[in-house]
């Protein structure tokens, strides 16, 4: 766990505990002993502390036994030998406090520091809110622990957090310079006796701001700083007792639960595992050589930068000369920007950008080892383009669809291949988002599944495998939220209240908003599809389709010419065409109250709980629906969709960690009781195996064991 190697009278001490190098309890222990041999040893004259492969990535999240961090830190700062930390790779959290305990600390210039406590619902609370600020000063200490953010060497030296940045091995030369360091005085080199400096007022309320901002409905960053603030105020051994007891909130609060959750979640939903039981143990991918992307949109272009950006080379396709010349034109801006912003070099954009080729029509695509197609939503025209790909491609390549919602078993049945596709639901924009859905066919191989994992991790989104049915998981899930959006301003809220609860519940922005911003003919466009394809004629007096309640309200808008924030009016005024701050409109309010007198429905005062209840339960029952039918594997994998897709507040987990913290049982009663009063609303219909999970108490480790029971009656 820790090798002790003595050499020329330096000791090193160095971590060897893959993957990360964590401090587990057994890591501790073997630090302490190998603090107090170099100690006892006469022939030792300094210690260096690093870690094999990486330094420290922070506390074992899973083990918090005796020896804490925080003694540990005490032992190393209290040497009376120099230590001085070698840091290549990751020094975070517990690991970051180690090293700032180390009398000296010697990075390799591609190291990374960070306190990602915040982010698992925790403070560095191994006396990181104390000596951090009296190392960098009090301003940078509010702007990085609340944070969570990693920086670099370069930033960590100018910051003070690092001596020295090296290119070659960090730990040959800390160990060069911990014997050069030997007997000299450590007085000033022991960070809890420094001073803090910038101790005012002024960073604090800004930084509570911020924190409020960036981590909104989060409790750690607020205490870590308000702890650290404190601290600053009193001597360290006063500022620790304050870091221990405001640790106790931090660790009793129910956030660090669901932020742990939410952390393990992401790791383990592109573990994929089918109904076969082939999984990512037992099938391998075939790695992507090259690509080619059909449709020069704004999704085609966003998924050929995402590849661009891992090395893909990927030929861009069109029909149309014209529309592939304004896709890549869009594409180069978007590269000159990054550029501008020094995210990337020139030269770095160069490279990218010649991996890129063009071409208008299929024919040149006879030698690629994927086609994703990215053109718009219609199903006869995927079907037309997968028919002629299939013609065109060699029988090894796959054809994956983009697609948020179309059946992929049809766009397939256009092929002599459907093993080989599959959906991928990208998520806008495409190069940033981290979610990708990829959605498995009746027919989709496990060879296929595999390679799309492979290429998901590759181009750097947590792929996530689904099964193929309306809207997959995620947009399944979100259409029962929007329809009772609808719902519920039909009945009596304004859109104001119901984007009031949904953003205190943590979302970003309530559902009405989002809507002004993708647009009300958006949807329009899409409940006057569903209702051609059920044979049925809308006139301004349809309140049902196929039995089913619907609201036509966005409809009423759009006819007015409100369209959202494009046109200066959705549900909320902007003043004008493309503005961007949402205002309460009186002509709106009356255009709901038209609507609503129209159609004979009464308006009523509709609770705050209500509001709540009817936007999240119908979304959450949506979720037990999806696993009890197999469409996801696991309720991490809805918890990663929901978290990453449609910024879910991370600090309640995810939906189905959600309903699990507040009970199913209560759930379910909420969910009996709203189905009671809303008949022609299938999405109140309890989910069965959600009955079943609440009724028999089941941990929620254990539910896909319920569910795979109950599949096989
Ligand atoms: C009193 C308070 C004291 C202190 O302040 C508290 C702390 O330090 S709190 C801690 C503060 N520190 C953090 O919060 C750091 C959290 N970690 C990270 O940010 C990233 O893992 C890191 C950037 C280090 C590497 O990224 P990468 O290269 O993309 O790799 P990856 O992310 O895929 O992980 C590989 C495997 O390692 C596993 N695992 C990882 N970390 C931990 C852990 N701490 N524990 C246990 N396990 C951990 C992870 O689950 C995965 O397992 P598997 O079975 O293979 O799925």
């Amino acid at each position: 766990m820790v090798d002790y190697i003595a050499r020329d009278g330096v000791a090193l001490l160095q971590v060897n505990n893959p993957p990360v190098n964590a401090l587990s309890h057994h890591v501790r222990v073997a630090i302490e002993e190998g603090l107090k041999k170099a100690g006892q040893d006469p022939r030792i004259k300094s210690i260096v502390i690093s870690g094999k492969g990486s330094f420290i990535a922070g506390a074992d999240i899973k083990d918090v036994s005796k020896p804490t961090i925080l003694e540990l830190c005490d032992l190393i700062e209290s040497s009376g030998k120099p230590v001085v930390a070698a840091i290549k790779g990751f020094a975070l959290g517990g690991g970051h406090e180690i090293a700032i305990s180390c009398h000296y600390r010697i990075a390799h210039e591609k190291s990374k520091f960070g306190f990602p406590e915040v982010d698992i619902g925790i403070l560095p609370a191994a006396g990181g809110t104390q000596r951090f600020p009296r190392l960098v000063g009090l301003e940078a200490a509010l702007d990085l622990i609340p944070s969570g953010r990693h920086i670099g060497a370069a930033q960590a030296f100018k910051l003070g957090i690092v001596d020295k940045v090296v290119r070659g091995d960090a730990v040959e030369e800390a160990v060069k310079f911990a014997k050069s360091i030997a007997g000299e005085p450590l007085v000033d080199r022991r960070t809890s006796q420094r001073p803090v400096m910038g101790a005012e007022n002024a960073f604090l309320a800004a930084a509570v701001k911020l924190a409020m901002k960036k981590k909104k409905g989060m409790i750690a960053p607020i205490v870590c700083l308000s702890v650290s603030f404190m601290g600053s105020l009193l001597p360290f051994e006063q500022g620790i007792q304050v870091e221990a007891a405001e640790a106790v909130v931090v660790f009793t609060s129910g956030q660090m639960g669901a932020l742990q959750y939410a952390f393990f979640a992401q790791r383990a939903a592109p573990k994929w595992l089918l109904p076969c039981g082939a999984s990512f143990k037992t099938v391998k991918g075939r790695p992507i050589r090259n690509a080619a992307v059909i449709g020069a949109g704004t999704m085609g272009t966003g998924i050929t930068m995402a590849m661009l950006n891992a090395g893909i080379p990927v030929t861009l396709v069109e029909q149309d000369r014209k529309f592939l010349d304004k896709g890549v034109s869009l594409l180069k801006l978007l590269y000159a920007g990054s550029v501008s912003l020094r995210k990337i070099t020139q030269d770095q954009c160069d490279a990218i950008l010649s991996k890129l080729n063009t071409a208008v029509g299929y024919k040149s695509l006879t030698n690629v080892d994927l086609v994703i197609e990215a053109v718009y939503e219609n199903m006869a025209l995927k079907k037309q383009i997968f028919a002629e790909l299939d013609r065109i491609c060699p029988p090894e390549t796959f054809l994956w669809t983009n697609t948020s919602a179309l059946d992929i078993d049809e766009i397939a049945s256009a092929t002599r291949r459907p093993d080989k596709v599959l959906g991928t639901h990208f998520f806008v924009p495409a190069y940033h988002m981290k979610l990708l859905e990829n959605v498995r066919g009746k027919l989709t191989s496990a060879e296929t599944v595999a390679s799309a994992q492979m290429f998901g991790t590759r181009i750097g989104k947590i792929p996530v495998v689904v099964g193929n049915c309306h809207g997959f998981v995620g947009n399944r899930m979100l259409h029962k939220y929007v329809y009772e959006a609808d719902f519920l301003i039909e009945e009596g809220c304004w859109p104001e209240d119901v984007d009031m609860v949904a953003e205190n519940f943590g979302l970003p922005l309530g559902p009405f908003k989002v809507r002004d911003l993708s647009g009300l003919d958006i949807r329009v466009r899409g409940l006057l599809e569903q209702a051609k394809a059920a044979g049925i004629e809308i006139n301004p007096a349809t309140r049902f389709l196929n039995g089913e309640r619907i609201s036509l309200l966005s409809k009423s808008l759009v006819d007015k010419g409100h369209c959202g924030r494009k046109t200066g009016r959705g549900f909320y005024n902007y003043g004008k065409p493309g503005g961007k701050i949402p205002l309460n409109d009186r002509f709106i309010k009356d255009v709901i109250v038209e609507y609503c007198a129209e159609r004979g429905i009464e308006r009523r005062k509709v609770a705050y709980q209500e509001i709540e209840e009817r936007l999240f339960l119908p979304l959450i029952n949506e979720g037990f629906k999806i696993l009890e039918e197999g469409i996801a594997s696991k309720p991490e994998d809805i918890d990663t969709i929901w978290l990453l897709g449609y910024a879910w507040p991370r600090h309640t987990g995810g939906p189905m960690y959600y309903a699990n913290m507040v009970g199913l049982d209560k759930i379910y009663n909420r969910i009996c009781h709203y189905n009671e009063l809303h008949k022609h609303s299938a999405h109140w219909q309890p989910s069965l195996l959600l009955k079943k999970l609440a009724a028999s108490k089941t941990p929620m480790k254990d539910w896909m064991e319920v569910a795979q029971a109950s599949s096989k009656l």
